[in-house]
């Protein structure tokens, strides 16, 4: 895999990866299990946490800095700045909580407010599978959502590690996979000019 422009050989892609979703949902949850590969009763987010992770992505390897927002309605406004230069975000809901999910919308919102749809990886996640039998939210009603607004969308339980690695490693591939995208065509518009560039040269010294 090629080395993307202005990262020194052998140094990981950085990214900045925002956490949003309602209270409760279990964004912390996510961030320590995929983090620390750990799970506890964890109190409300205060204002916002920062963790960061290496990610393999193939052969490339990525640096994810993951912003934990805090959920609570309280701390709505200030959350706002953290949308700031952020590459990708996990919009999270509780698929026990229709409410959740209805706020996970409303977040996607705000944040397409913020940033244009299409700068930004978002991935839908429904989490707290392992609570099926409170289940509020199908999977389908997920899925559907996530299509309609071009998002990657999984389920994922904190509490038992199921799909919590896969969803920030698919978020990392897509990440990758837009800058490398990016990157191909900044070279090709390079190439582009210096290619019109050339003849116009030639036929200076061909006209003498
Ligand atoms: N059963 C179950 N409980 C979970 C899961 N993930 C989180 N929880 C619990 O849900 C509660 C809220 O989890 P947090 O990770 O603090 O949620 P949050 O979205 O960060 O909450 P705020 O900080 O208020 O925004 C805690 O009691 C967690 O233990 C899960 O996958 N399954």
């Amino acid at each position: 895999m090629a080395q993307l422009d202005g990262v020194a050989p052998g140094q990981p892609s950085v990214f900045k990866l925002v956490l949003l979703g309602g209270g409760s949902v279990g964004k912390s949850s996510l961030a320590l299990r995929f983090v620390k590969d750990d799970f506890k009763s964890i109190l409300p987010t205060v204002g916002c946490a920062f963790f960061t992770k290496l990610v393999d992505v193939g052969a490339a390897s990525v640096k994810l800095e993951i912003w934990d927002t805090a959920g609570q309605e309280k701390y709505h406004s200030v959350c706002h700045l953290y949308f700031r230069g952020a590459d990708a975000a996990l919009l999270v809901y509780d698929i026990t909580s229709k409410d959740s999910f209805g706020k996970a919308q409303q977040w996607l919102n705000d944040l397409e407010k913020e940033l244009p749809p299409g700068d930004v990886v978002v991935m839908l996640v429904g989490n707290k599978t392992d609570l099926g039998e409170e289940r509020e939210v199908s999977f389908e009603e997920g899925a559907e959502f996530a299509a309609s607004r071009g998002l990657l969308f999984t389920e994922t339980s904190a509490r038992l590690n199921h799909r919590v690695t896969e969803a920030f490693g698919a978020v990392a591939q897509d990440l990758l996979r837009r800058a490398e995208q990016t990157e191909k065509q900044a070279r090709r518009g390079r190439a582009h000019l210096a290619e019109d560039a050339e003849p116009a040269g030639k036929a200076k010294c061909c006209g003498h």
